[in-house]
C-alpha cells in the first residue's frame, strides 16, 4: 500500500469559517450577479477561486516582516529578494513589480511593436491584454492535446514546435519579438512543459534570434511534474530542475503571488543588460523605485524567504498531492474533469458535466455558481466567458475548454475541506439535469469575467430547482 503524505507543517494561527444557510447564499448569490468573482468573501466557505495571493506564510515569512527595510532607494530588503531570485532562478538582472501584470505591461511594452506576433502555448488573460494592448496577435501554439480535456499526456502544456515553425516562416522571425512559454499552463488546466520541449524551443529560437520569455508563475510546480514524469529526473530535487528549466529561457515575468508563497509582488527578470537598463526605466514610471517595485520592504522579505521555501522537496511533494487526492476522488467518482490532474488546481469539464447546456448559455459559470449555492465553495469559470470576444468580429470566442477551476489555495486547507468539496460535486452531478443555463445581463467590454453580471435562464429565475436543492452544510 503507498504510504500517504501528511502536511510538512502544523497550525500556528487560524481563521474561522462563515458558514451560511442555503438561504443566505442563495442571497448572496444574487446580489453578486451569479458571478463567483462578485462573492463577499465573507460569504464563502471554502474559497477556491484562486491560488493567486491566497497562500498561507510561514511563521519564519511572518516573523521577518518585522525586518522589512522600508528606506524609499536601496532597501537591504531588495537586496534579499535580489539575490534569492538570482540563486534559485539564474537570472542575472531582476526588477521588482507590484505583482505580474506589472512585469508583463513593461515587457509588452519594451518588446512589442505594432503589428508583431507573440506566440504562447495557450493564452493568460492578462499577459494576452497587455499584448494585445501594445499592437501584438497573440497565437496559440500549444500542442491539440492541450485543448481536449479527456485526453492524457504527461506534458499537455507543451509547445507544439511545428506550429511555432510555421508562425516564424508565415510572418518571419523580425515580427516575432518573443515566444511567451508559460510554465504550468493555467488555462489548460495547470499542465506542465517538459524539459525537452523547453530545450527544443530555445534551440528553434535561438536559431532564429527570438527571445523566449517564461511566464515562470507556477514554475516550481512544473519543475516537480518534470522530476516524476521525465526521465533522468526522478533523482534530481526540485530546485536543481528549476534551475535547469530557467536556463532555456532569456528571462520571465512572475507573479509572486503563487510559487514565490507570498500575498502580493512580483518580478521581471532578464540576462539582458540592454533590456534590464530599459526596463528599469520603466520600473520608475510605473512601479516605483527599482529597489521596491510596488513592494513594501516587508513584502520583499517575505517573497526572498517563500522563494526558497517553494522549492523544498516536502513542500512541493505535498502542494502537488493535495491537489490530486482532491482530483482523485472526482475521477472515482466518474465527474468529468481535466485529466491529468494539473498543478494548482482541479477543472470541471463543464460541458461534459452539463450536456443539456449550449456553450451560450455559460455553462462554467452556471456550474460555479450552482457549487456554491450547494455548500457555499467558490470556484471560477474558465471558458466562453473568460475568452472574451473576437477583436474584429466582436463574436464571443468560442474555447474548446469550458471549465470551472477549483484552485487549492497554497498551505491553507487540510484534507477535511477537499472532502466537503467533493462531497458536494458529487452531489450536484447527481442532480445536473436541474441545473439551468445563464444569461449575461452586463458585460463590461475587457477582462469581462471580473465584473460581468447573470441571471439564469429558467422560468422561474432559478439556478437549480428547488425541490432538488440539497445541502452539504446549512
Ligand atoms: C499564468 C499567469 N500569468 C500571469 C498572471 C498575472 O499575475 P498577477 O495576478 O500577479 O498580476 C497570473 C495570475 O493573475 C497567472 O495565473
Ligand atoms: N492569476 C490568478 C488571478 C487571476 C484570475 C483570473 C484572471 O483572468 C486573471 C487573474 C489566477 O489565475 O487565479
Amino acid at each position: 500500500m503507498a504510504r500517504r503524505i501528511a502536511e510538512p507543517y502544523k497550525i500556528k494561527s487560524v481563521e474561522t469559517l462563515s458558514m451560511l444557510s442555503y438561504d443566505e447564499r442563495k442571497e448572496s448569490l444574487n446580489r453578486a450577479g451569479y458571478n463567483t468573482f462578485l462573492i463577499d468573501s465573507a460569504d464563502v466557505y471554502i474559497d477556491l477561486l484562486t491560488d493567486s495571493g491566497t497562500t498561507a506564510m510561514s511563521d519564519e515569512q511572518w516573523g521577518a516582516l518585522m525586518t522589512g527595510d522600508e528606506a524609499y532607494a536601496g532597501s537591504k530588503s531588495w537586496k534579499r529578494l535580489e539575490s534569492a531570485v538570482r540563486e534559485v532562478y539564474g537570472y542575472q538582472y531582476v526588477l521588482p513589480t507590484h505583482q505580474g501584470r506589472g512585469a508583463e505591461n513593461i515587457l509588452s511594452q519594451l518588446k512589442i511593436k505594432q503589428g508583431d506576433y507573440v506566440p504562447g502555448n495557450m493564452y493568460f488573460t492578462t499577459t494576452r491584454a497587455h499584448q494585445e494592448m501594445n499592437g501584438a496577435t497573440f497565437v496559440d501554439i500549444i500542442i491539440d492535446e492541450a485543448h481536449d480535456p479527456a485526453v492524457d499526456h504527461p506534458f499537455k502544456g507543451n509547445v507544439d514546435i511545428g506550429k511555432l515553425q510555421s508562425l516564424i516562416d508565415k510572418v518571419g522571425a523580425d515580427k516575432i519579438p518573443y515566444v511567451c512559454v508559460a510554465v504550468t499552463v493555467n488555462l489548460a488546466g495547470g499542465q506542465p512543459v517538459s524539459m525537452e520541449n523547453l530545450k527544443e524551443v530555445y534551440e528553434l529560437c535561438k536559431a532564429h534570434k527570438i527571445d523566449v520569455m517564461f511566464d515562470a508563475t507556477r514554475c516550481v510546480e512544473n519543475a516537480y511534474f518534470i522530476k516524476e514524469r521525465e526521465d533522468g529526473y526522478e533523482d534530481r530535487t526540485v530546485a536543481s530542475i528549476l534551475k535547469e528549466m530557467m536556463s532555456y529561457s532569456d528571462g520571465c515575468t512572475m507573479s509572486g503571488k503563487k510559487d514565490c508563497l507570498v500575498n502580493i509582488g512580483g518580478f521581471l527578470a532578464m540576462n539582458d543588460e540592454e533590456l534590464y537598463i530599459r526596463s528599469r526605466e520603466l520600473v520608475v514610471v510605473y512601479e516605483g523605485m527599482p529597489s521596491y517595485g510596488g513592494m513594501a520592504g516587508r513584502d520583499m522579505e517575505a517573497m526572498a524567504i517563500g522563494i526558497r521555501e517553494a522549492v523544498d522537496d516536502h513542500y512541493i511533494a505535498h502542494r502537488i498531492g493535495q491537489v490530486r487526492y482532491l482530483g482523485q476522488q472526482l475521477i472515482d467518482a466518474n465527474i468529468p474533469i481535466v485529466q491529468p490532474i494539473g498543478g494548482h488546481a482541479v477543472f470541471l469539464d463543464a460541458r461534459a458535466f452539463l450536456p443539456h447546456l449550449q456553450q451560450e448559455d455559460f455553462p462554467a459559470q452556471a456550474l460555479a455558481a450552482a457549487l456554491y449555492l450547494d455548500s457555499g465553495v467558490r470556484s471560477m469559470e474558465r471558458g466562453i466567458i473568460s475568452a472574451g470576444r473576437n477583436n474584429e468580429t466582436g463574436e464571443h470566442n468560442k474555447p474548446n475548454l469550458e471549465l470551472v477551476r477549483l484552485t487549492i489555495p497554497r498551505r491553507v486547507y487540510t484534507n477535511n475541506h477537499m472532502d466537503v468539496v467533493a462531497d458536494s460535486i458529487i452531489e450536484l452531478y447527481e442532480k445536473r439535469e436541474t441545473i439551468c443555463g445563464l444569461k449575461m445581463v452586463y458585460e463590461p467590454p475587457t477582462l469581462r469575467f471580473f465584473n460581468a453580471r447573470f441571471a439564469p435562464l429558467s422560468e422561474n429565475g432559478e439556478l437549480i430547482s428547488e425541490e432538488n436543492r440539497k445541502m452539504t452544510i446549512n
